[in-house]
């Protein structure tokens, strides 16, 4: 097996979808000069020595988006599990309804609300293909089980 446990460093990222009232996701393009340059993803990032998922989301979306989020609203949606060549990525993905302030682009970043159906029609990562399709399902049954806005 090429692919073996241990052969590569596993990166731990949090991503979140973030859903506004007409239902559509925030994606956000990665800057020129960062690995996968041009394409868009979900806000987030990589987590820091001994930083939960959530907290590590809490601060990713301060510093990139500008937003205050409580740990409550981040409801788990689902996960992503690739071997990029140089490490195997860990992406737990969040739902989140609720948040304080202006959605702002701090990094400079272009940004979009799609419609979670319209992703296909954006470039992103390859550990973010398989949710293009997903995401519709899951949003809506998450909003259906829980209280989630
Ligand atoms: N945020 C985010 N990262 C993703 C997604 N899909 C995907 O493969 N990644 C990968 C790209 C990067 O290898 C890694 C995130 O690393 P990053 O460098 O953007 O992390 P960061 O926001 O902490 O940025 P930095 O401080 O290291 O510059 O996860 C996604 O949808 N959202
Ligand atoms: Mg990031």
């Amino acid at each position: 097996m090429t692919d073996s446990a241990g052969a590569k460093p596993l990166v731990l990222v949090a991503a979140c979808a973030l859903v506004d009232d007409r239902g559509r996701v925030l994606i956000s393009q990665r800057p020129e000069g960062k690995p996968l340059a041009g394409l868009w993803e979900f806000p987030g990032g990589k987590l820091e020595e001994g930083e939960t998922p959530e907290h590590g989301l809490v601060r990713e979306l301060n510093e990139e988006l500008g937003i205050a989020i409580e740990l409550t609203s981040l409801k788990p949606l689902t996960f992503s599990s690739f071997p990029y060549p140089d490490f195997h990525l860990l992406m737990p993905i969040y739902a989140c309804w609720r948040w304080l302030g202006q959605v702002t682009a701090k990094e400079g970043q272009a940004m979009a609300w799609v419609s979670p159906a319209a992703l296909g029609e954006y470039a992103m990562p390859p550990a973010d293909e398989p949710l293009k399709g997903l995401l519709p399902g899951l949003l809506g049954l998450l909003l259906e089980s829980a209280k989630c806005k």
